[in-house]
């Protein structure tokens, strides 16, 4: 019992600490949490007062010992009534009590049980206490429960083979000095079919394995019980342990102490208590059961590459789609619903009023005020049709959704242990973090809740209306039928009359966009499992997507993965989440302003609320300087924020090392995932090689985040490039995972290399179709209407989904930055900060490596850029110089970025444009730090390939 016991525990630490104990920390404090808020909320007060005294007795018993306990699935009440039943069981069958209620209680029992009706007092009591002791899945409650009913069962019936088998009648008299019905019932006829002796050896047989049941033993641990019970230990495994090398066929197991963690590595969580593994027994090997070690399930273990039909993203929630009845075509624009969304914009304060039906919107004839760039973007546009005051000197909402904020707000104040300071106190974490205190998750409900999604608006009657007169006047069989309405953009479906050719409306796409005055309809023929034509229109009355809403959806909470992030909402009202070590890589890009910077807040966000530092860190490169400083001193991040793109490029090749240096130890230690590998570091089964130094410790996920590619391309162009090929083609299975963004989705910037490495991609609007492109590899995203509306292409999709994407303010941001900055204080890898130091070294004279021969390889750089001919051949005939000299100027050439590598006997690629060679001379010199002209010259030319 006892090693069973502890072994439940060991198991459900297992489990705890595989998904990442402070993710299943929070989860199941936030399952518990909203099980225990719904029942409170549901409970009416009735119940809860005849609940009142079990509840009490229940938890004065769990008060003295408990077992595996679930809340959510306590049964009190019955086990009280269990135990007021023993007590008048008591009565009747122990003191035999002379009353009505005694003898009919006692004629039942025995009638029932015959003799062994003495037991039911004793049973009921065991029973009721542990099943108040113990709940939920995991309790092993059904078991146990049969295994006593069994035993009971057996029992009668070898008393009733032995003490009325005999007599072939029968009679309740005798089998209530017997074993009663329930040991007639196959007790006698097996006495009879067989012989007493086989049915009481069959009986015998089936005692043993209810105990068996009600211990919670398997047959393969009888002998090391057996031991016990003898008082001795069980027998342990020996260091080559047959089940392991089975399980870990490349384990080298040494002395224990070895075990400690690497530096800058976090520590283990401490709850994988292994069991002691046993050494193969006779019995053992005769009855083994095909499981895997340490699961009781008997089903096969689980690895990260185990899943088919990988899909990076996941779309989940309800959609309400609307249907329209046959009457579609004569939708009137004045609609039953009168949710007005449509807003005229007053000049001083933006207050929201209904737009006279059909009329054109006025634009606010005074001063705009300019909000700020992180205030709520469409918050003058309240949906419920409150006054949203904006002050017209800052832009700063005054008077916000009283609700959602206040919330917000009362939920950090409840969570938030700040020591002495204020929140907004942003330059000085708290200096008392403890980092051995245990690492307490952000709440969720401290991001804003949106305002709940409208299924249907007066808008849409006006486009529907719309798109039918649209549709009569050019003759063209078509109706709508329906449609979804997402944050951003409505989808209508739009159903053909029979023999009218799809092209009909498809052609019709201009005369609809100028029909609902947007230029941005985008038309899909079919919906993609629907006989129907989707027109997307861009809403009026758009919605925002509030980050907190999506982490906050089911299947967000349910998922105890520390990588995922909120993406946002899909056309049609799904929540879409995106698990980024699916991904595996992301690429976003689009236009300035079109929400890219929103995006990654969101991302970064989703992941402080989900993940603690043990689970993820980070490396955040930021040339822009202010987009990520919002995040400076987070304990995720590996090191400071990085702002210096030659730095950026040092981080990039320390995460080649650190991948190389985690795919060692996957080789080494046989496994094909860092997941894997670290769930078996946790499970105490990843030893150090005997007499080494290493030290075994789970790796957590590393996520790179590059605000602005262009940037670092600009800079070390060649080093970023093959540092990113480096890691996107291998990093996977490590848990390196990049996020790339850049507002410059030119081939220069995003290269074929990059691209073909990157498999996810996100797209925000675009200015051209060209650059939509170079994202997408397809046109679209240049239609897109900006502000966070996207087209998403996770791994595994074949066509990109549209999405409007979370937003999540800086107030949101600032309090989940402060929340976990007063819990812990980031440790940063010194050795990425001395790469990037030897870096700036090297940088301080950057013509060291030319030597003499500066005259020479600026010829040389002239001759190559003009004629675009990277030649070595034509440096040695030009120059007159000889083989090994005309090599090293190319060489020299090439670390500069102006030839590409040596391709054998071709010549090389020329990688900078003729009209760059003034700036390529300069930076040859150490006169300039970058290789080309301006960004947008560059592009421009680039773009001319296409
Ligand atoms: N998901 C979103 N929901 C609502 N509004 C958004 C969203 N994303 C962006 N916006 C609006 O668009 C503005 C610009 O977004 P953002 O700063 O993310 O653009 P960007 O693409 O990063 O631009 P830049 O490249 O200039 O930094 C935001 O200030 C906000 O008003």
């Amino acid at each position: 019992m006892a090693q069973s016991s502890s072994k439940s525990k060991s198991r459900s630490a297992r489990s705890a600490s595989s998904s990442g104990a402070g993710s299943s920390a929070r989860s199941s404090q936030t399952s518990t949490g909203s099980a225990k808020a719904s029942e409170q909320n549901v409970e009416p007060f009735w119940h809860k007062a005849l609940l009142a005294i079990p509840r009490a007795f229940g938890s004065a018993v769990r008060k003295v010992s408990v077992g595996e306990y679930d809340p959510a699935y306590r049964r009190d009440g019955l086990c009280f009534v269990m135990i007021v039943l023993a007590i008048f069981f008591c009565g009747s069958e122990w003191f035999r009590v002379d009353g009505a209620l005694g003898r009919a209680l006692h004629s039942f029992a025995s009638a029932l049980f015959g003799v062994m009706s003495v037991v039911v007092p004793v049973l009921l009591i065991v029973l009721a206490i542990r099943l108040m002791r113990n709940s939920g899945k995991e309790s092993g409650n059904t078991s146990v429960i049969a295994g006593f009913v069994m035993l009971l069962w057996s029992i009668c019936s070898i008393i009733d083979v032995v003490m009325a088998a005999d007599t072939k009648e029968f009679s309740w008299q005798n089998l209530q000095h017997a074993g009663g019905l329930l040991g007639f019932v196959i007790g006698s006829p097996l006495a009879w079919g067989l012989s007493q002796t086989f049915a009481i050896i069959v009986f015998v047989v089936a005692a043993l394995f209810s105990i068996l049941l009600i211990t919670r033993t398997h047959v393969t641990e009888i002998p090391d019980k057996l031991r016990e019970l003898g008082g001795r230990e069980p027998r342990s495994v020996s260091s080559d342990g047959a089940e392991q090398s089975e399980q870990f066929p490349n384990e080298v197991r040494v002395g224990d102490d070895t075990l400690a963690f690497a530096d800058g590595v976090p520590s283990h969580d401490g709850s994988d208590e292994d069991e002691a593994p046993r050494k193969e027994s006779l019995s053992s090997r005769l009855f083994k059961r095909r499981k895997p070690q340490g699961d009781d399930d008997g089903k096969l273990d689980q690895y990260a590459g185990d899943e088919a039909f990988l899909k990076a993203a996941s779309r989940h929630g309800e959609a309400a789609e609307t249907n329209l009845g046959n009457g579609a075509r004569s939708v009137s624009s004045g609609g039953a619903y009168n949710d007005d969304m449509t807003r005229s914009i007053d000049s001083g304060t933006w207050n929201a009023q209904p737009a006279p039906s059909g009329s054109t919107v006025p634009m606010p004839s005074g001063n705009m005020p300019a909000v700020s760039q992180r205030t709520d973007p469409w918050a003058h546009m309240d949906s419920d049709g409150e006054t949203m005051v904006v002050s017209t000197q800052t832009g700063e909402i005054l008077d916000q959704a009283p609700g959602a904020q206040a919330a917000a707000d009362q939920a950090t104040e409840a969570m938030v242990p700040v020591a002495g300071g204020t929140m907004d106190d942003l330059t000085a974490p708290n200096a008392q973090a403890d980092s051995n205190a245990p690492y307490q998750l952000p709440d969720l409900n401290l991001l804003m809740k949106g305002k709940p999604h409208a299924a249907h608006t007066q808008a849409n009657d006006n486009v529907i209306h719309a798109l039918t007169s649209t549709f009569q006047q050019f003759n063209v069989d078509a109706k709508v039928v329906g449609f979804l309405r997402g944050p951003s953009v409505t989808q209508y479906e739009v159903e053909l009359g029979p023999g009218v050719k799809v092209e009909k409306v498809t052609n019709l796409q201009k005369n609809i966009a100028y029909a609902v005055a947007s230029s941005d309809v985008r038309i899909l023929s079919p919906i993609p499992g629907k006989s129907a034509i989707g027109i997307e229109i861009p809403n009026i009355d758009r919605e925002i997507v509030h980050l907190g809403d999506v982490l906050r959806s089911d299947k967000a909470v349910q998922d105890p993965n520390p990588m995922l992030a909120g993406v946002g909402k899909d056309v049609e009202g799904h929540f879409v989440t995106a698990d980024l070590t699916k991904m595996p890589h992301l690429l976003v890009a689009g236009a300035t302003g079109s929400g890219k910077s929103s995006f990654i807040n969101s991302m970064l966000t989703s992941i402080i609320m989900r993940a603690t530092p043990d689970q993820v860190r980070m490396i955040m490169v930021d040339p822009k300087r202010v987009e990520l400083s919002a995040y400076a001193g987070i304990p995720h991040l590996l090191t400071p924020i990085i702002t210096d793109p030659k730095k950026a490029s040092q981080a990039l090749e320390w995460v080649v090392k650190e991948m190389d240096a985690r795919y060692s130890d996957l080789e080494f230690f046989g496994f094909r995932h860092v997941k894997d590998f670290n769930e078996a570091v946790r499970a105490g089964k990843v030893h150090a090689p005997a007499g080494s130094n290493r030290k075994v410790a789970p790796y957590p996920y590393l996520l790179v985040v590059v605000d602005e590619m262009a940037d670092l391309m600009m800079v070390a162009k060649n080093d970023v490039e093959s540092s990113i090929q480096r890691i996107t083609q291998l990093a996977r299975a490590a848990g390196v995972h990049l996020v790339l963004a850049t507002q410059r989705p030119s081939v220069d910037v995003v290269t074929g290399l990059i691209k073909a490495n990157i498999p996810s991609r996100l797209a925000f609007a675009t200015s051209s179709a060209t650059d939509s492109r170079v994202i997408l590899d397809t046109t679209g995203a240049e239609t897109l209407i900006g502000q966070g509306d996207a087209l998403f292409l996770p791994m595994g999709s074949a066509k990109p989904i549209r999405v409007q994407g979370a937003w999540v303010n800086e107030s949101e941001i600032r309090k989940a930055v402060d929340f976990v900055r007063t819990q812990r204080k980031p440790h940063y890898r010194e050795d990425i900060e001395q790469m990037a130091n030897e870096a700036e070294k090297s940088k301080l004279d950057p013509t060291e490596d030319i030597g003499g021969d500066m005259d020479e390889l600026l010829q040389a750089a002239e001759l190559v850029v003009s004629s675009q001919f990277g030649s070595t051949s034509m440096l040695q005939r030009k120059l007159r110089v000889g083989f090994a000299k005309a090599g090293r100027l190319m060489d020299l050439l090439e670390s500069r970025g102006v030839v590409g590598p040596s391709e054998g006997s071709k010549a090389r690629e020329v990688l900078v444009q003729p009209q760059d060679l003034p700036q390529v001379l300069a930076f040859i010199k150490g006169q300039s730090d970058s290789l080309t002209g301006s960004p947008s010259q560059q592009s421009a030319a680039h773009e001319q390939e296409y």
